[in-house]
């Protein structure tokens, strides 16, 4: 079954009088387990498409689904609740809290999930291990490195166990290393966790992560291969 269904996707931004096109007639299925690479230029509509994926934006026209559920029949707390559980959102800046230890970033969302608290401190622990970072947890995200902060962000989005993993471009403030580093962490968790991965990059060496490669020009899928090893 499809985890993701796009059909039709449209979205125009208005500013001003002028139109600028964000997705253009998009329709994708995305099957669940899959690990799909989004590629094209700045400005081709591939964050437009995640937020739109994710529930984060809603299209003009078209209809999106995830889980077999039509995001525009959802209500607002409907909606809030799938992106709280189902979905994992990992972005290019980190979006960690400051002020917060790794532990305390991961344990924040699962208290807003309701999960109870003994059951979060040794799932946050467990989290944090499987990322790499065991014997990190009391840092700040400032004393942690760029990729070790990502990984932070990525233990928060699957901490929640989710299905599908939204990523926009989330190696591009990484050095080669550390994206390389990350982008295994990716394939593991889609190989052992069978969580769906749509990542979005610029980067070629990303791309040769993925097992299918969409391409975006002005809005439109322009090719959709399967990627041979
Ligand atoms: N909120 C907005 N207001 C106006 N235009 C927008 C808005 N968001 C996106 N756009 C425009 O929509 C188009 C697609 O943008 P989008 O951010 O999806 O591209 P992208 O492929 O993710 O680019 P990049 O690789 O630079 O992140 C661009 O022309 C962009 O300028």
């Amino acid at each position: 079954m499809s985890t993701v269904v796009c059909r039709d996707l449209c979205r125009i931004f208005r500013q001003g009088d002028q139109e600028i096109t964000g997705l253009d007639q998009v329709s994708l299925n995305i099957d669940a387990g899959e690990f799909v690479c989004l590629s094209g230029p700045s400005g081709s509509g591939k964050t437009t498409l995640l937020n739109a994926i994710g529930g984060l934006d809603t299209p003009d026209s078209g209809e999106v689904s995830v889980g077999g559920r039509r995001l525009d029949a959802m209500s607002k707390g409907e909606l809030a609740d799938m992106r709280l559980n189902s979905i994992g959102f990992v972005f290019q800046a980190y979006n960690l809290v400051p002020v917060l230890s790794a532990r305390e970033n991961v344990e924040f969302v699962m208290e807003v999930q309701g999960v109870p608290a003994q059951e979060r401190r040794t799932r946050v622990d467990a989290v944090l291990a499987e990322v790499g970072l065991a014997g990190m947890e009391e840092r700040l995200p400032a004393e942690l490195s760029g990729g070790q902060q990502q990984r932070v962000a990525v233990a928060r989005a699957i901490a929640s166990e989710p299905e599908l993993v939204l990523a926009d471009e989330p190696t591009a403030n990484l050095d080669s290393h550390s994206a390389s580093q990350l982008m295994e962490l990716f394939v593991a968790l889609n190989r052992d966790q069978d969580i769906t991965f749509v990542v979005s990059t610029h980067d070629t060496r990303v791309m040769a992560y993925a097992r299918r490669l969409v391409k975006l020009r002005d809005g439109q899928v322009v090719s959709d291969e399967p990627q041979v090893d």
